[in-house]
């Protein structure tokens, strides 16, 4: 590779008291993940590129993987690489295009990555995900389809259903959206007007959308990508309304891609990042779908119009807790991505002296300098240990959801809900801070952290707007706390309500005991908690009616819910960190990123840290 490394930056890494691989080995889940990881876009950047060698490719990797690198630069040679298939245009940055040509690179793009994907065989998600990142760096068109559309089958189809819709997503037959929010109605799902009425003369489905605010409107590859969706929609039989039901509903031809009849279907219209997704609204006017369209894995329509109900009505919405995990493991990844870009400009960026005369310094040198941007290396580590944690927790539960086992399902509601909220707040205010920290070449699209942030601060509006999912885990909470008031058995995830005691042995004047840390974040979770309930009583003994009392304790249970987040983030890194197999001195160095992530929460949450002693 004929790229020399900046001696500021080479001088930088040489004094890691560390070997970076163990890390980057354990982020990935392993040296055999890793290795797939490198080899893939390899593999696929050889065989498009006929300018840089395999070698160069995989320094580049190498670089990207395993230390501080060059992710702008590395954005910037991927782009101009001369590939085959692009050689007449080569790669070109999406930065200078109109929407209409960014959507249609980066559509070029994702339907060569999904051809290879099917020729390489890759079955994993991860690998897949991989894959196509390095590709289509901004909003891929058929997120939707990779993820929603495909789990949505996966989790609400019958076996059937699953066996001949899913090979047809698997092989691009047809691709997917997820259709749920409409004008009128985003969060508030039992506001949903779409309505999808039972004909039992025909055996048929008669979807509407009766109103201007009934029309779907947001979800990704509406506006031109998709021609099926996963559709919810009010189901209405014998008269009676039963609830939202997902449904498969053809939109365009699948020969002429043409909106079918009774469908009108368009693009919304330019947004404030998400470029490259076209985002559209749809129509339906008295749209006919057979009975067997229904997804019915846990409710079903008879033939004579008779309801059979879910065991849980909940389970329509694991589609959403399922996709929530995926946002809240990859909040953490795009925190990591920016603040490697921003450390490695601060240790190549010489700006103003330290000492009078004494000549530029790299500004990784100022202190306030290393407070912006250790504090966000932390706060990436400690979202994508946390998420694994979490991730953990989900595959037990799921697994006994699968043998009809539901006991876990509103932990698992709660928690996904809470971490989604905390790790997409806390990785748009990371993200802007690395921006920032990168002063005006931070505000260079070339950069890559605008994007990164335009694009990624929608995962705090879309799969639940975050204060809505604060709420939806302080229901949890609450309850735990009402039963924890009573001397009730509890969750394991909130036994801490009643074990909780603050009986820190650090002093100031010692290095902090994690134990204790973990103590204070418990102590100050089951406190928030348990001030958010009284709240509620408090509004209760007011006269207020239960949903009056809950608005007027809702800024305290959105509280609560946070500060649970950031008690599960912290014990997550702490334990994960003690018990990676760690040689010393990178275990040694994770625990101060992780004591430095917690000292600086509890400095960011002082009130709270301070209100409980
Ligand atoms: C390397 C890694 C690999 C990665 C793979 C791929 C990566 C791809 C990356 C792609 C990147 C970007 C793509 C992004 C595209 C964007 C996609 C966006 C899609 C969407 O936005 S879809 C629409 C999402 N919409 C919502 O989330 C709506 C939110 N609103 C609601 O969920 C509900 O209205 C509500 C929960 C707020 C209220 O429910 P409601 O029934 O009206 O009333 P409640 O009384 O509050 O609840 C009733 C009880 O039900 C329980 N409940 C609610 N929800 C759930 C749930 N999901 N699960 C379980 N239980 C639930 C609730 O707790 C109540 O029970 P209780 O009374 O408390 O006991
Ligand atoms: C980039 C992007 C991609 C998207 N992709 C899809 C998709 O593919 N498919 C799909 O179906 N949808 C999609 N959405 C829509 C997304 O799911 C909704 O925007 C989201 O659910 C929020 O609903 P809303 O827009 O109606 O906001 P609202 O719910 O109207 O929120 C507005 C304000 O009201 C507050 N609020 C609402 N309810 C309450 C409450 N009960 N208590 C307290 N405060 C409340 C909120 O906190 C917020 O501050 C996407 C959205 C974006 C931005």
């Amino acid at each position: 590779m004929g790229k020399s490394v900046n001696p500021d930056l080479a001088k930088a890494r040489s004094q890691a008291t560390f070997d970076p691989a163990n890390l980057t080995n354990y982020l990935y889940g392993g040296p055999e993940k890793l290795r797939r990881k490198r080899y893939l876009p390899a593999f696929v950047f050889k065989e498009l590129c006929t300018e840089m060698s395999l070698t160069d490719l995989c320094l580049i990797f190498l670089g990207l993987l395993t230390h501080v690198s060059d992710y702008l630069g590395l954005t910037l040679s991927i782009e101009n690489m001369a590939a085959k298939e692009y050689k007449e245009e080569g790669f070109k940055s999406t930065d200078d295009m109109s929407r209409e040509e960014a959507y249609e690179e980066s559509m070029r793009r994702a339907v060569y990555t999904n051809k290879r994907v099917l020729q390489l065989n890759l079955q994993d998600q991860e690998e897949q995900y991989y894959f196509r990142e390095i590709f289509v760096p901004g909003a891929n068109p058929f997120a939707l389809h990779y993820v929603m559309f495909k789990d949505a089958i996966n989790t609400q189809g019958t076996e059937d259903q699953i066996q001949k819709w899913l090979p047809l997503a698997e092989t691009y037959a047809v691709t997917g959206t997820y259709a749920q929010t409409e004008l009128g109605h985003g969060t508030f799902l039992r506001g949903l007007e779409t309505t999808a009425e039972y004909d039992v003369q025909r055996e048929e489905f008669i979807l509407n959308t009766p109103t201007i605010t009934s029309s779907k409107f947001w979800p990704g590859a509406l506006g031109k990508t998709a021609n099926v969706a996963i559709l919810n929609a009010k189901l209405i039989t014998k008269g009676r309304n039963c609830g939202m039901q997902s449904f498969w509903v053809p939109l365009r031809h699948l020969e002429t891609h043409q909106p079918l009849p009774g469908i009108t279907v368009g693009d919304i219209g330019p947004k404030f990042g998400y470029h490259t997704s076209d985002n559209g609204f749809l129509q339906l006017n008295r749209v006919r779908i057979p009975r067997e369209n229904m997804l019915m894995r846990y409710s079903k329509v008879l033939q004579d119009g008779t309801f059979v109900p879910p065991e849980n009505d909940r389970l329509v919405y694991v589609p959403m807790t399922q996709f929530r995990f995926v946002v809240i493991g990859r909040s953490g990844w795009t925190l990591a991505k920016a603040v490697t870009v921003a450390t490695r400009y601060s240790a190549v960026r010489r700006q103003s002296e330290i000492t009078p005369g004494g000549g530029e310094v790299q500004i990784l040198d100022f202190q306030t300098q290393q407070h912006k941007l250790f504090t966000q290396i932390a706060s990436a580590y400690a979202m994508i240990i946390a998420a694994k944690a979490a991730k953990d927790l989900y595959d037990s539960a799921f697994s006994k959801m699968e043998k009809g086992n539901l006991e876990d399902l509103p932990m698992l509601h709660a928690l996904t809900s809470s971490m989604k909220a905390f790790n997409t707040w806390e990785m748009a205010t990371g993200v802007e801070q690395c921006r920032m920290a990168c002063g005006g070449h931070g505000y260079l699209l070339a950069s890559g952290i605008p994007q990164m942030y335009t694009d990624m601060v929608s995962a705090c509006t879309y799969e639940g707007e975050n204060t809505v999912m604060c709420l939806q885990a302080a229901r949890f909470l609450n309850k735990c706390q009402e039963a924890a008031n009573k001397g009730e058995r509890l969750p394991q995830l909130t036994r801490f309500l009643q074990t909780s005691r603050l009986n820190i042995s650090s002093s100031l004047d010692q290095d902090v005991d994690l134990n204790d840390i973990i103590a204070a974040y418990e102590f100050r979770a089951a406190t928030v908690i348990s001030e958010a309930n009284a709240r509620l009583n408090a509004g209760l003994a007011m006269g207020k009616s239960q949903s009056e009392a809950w608005n007027y304790a809702s800024q305290l249970l959105v509280k609560a819910a946070l500060a649970f987040s950031h008690w599960f983030t912290v014990r997550a890194l702490i334990e994960n960190m003690r018990g990676a197999g760690f040689d010393n001195s990178t275990e040694t160095l994770l625990l101060q990123l992780a004591k430095l992530y917690a000292l600086d929460g509890m400095l960011r949450y002082s009130g709270d840290f301070r209100k409980v002693g």
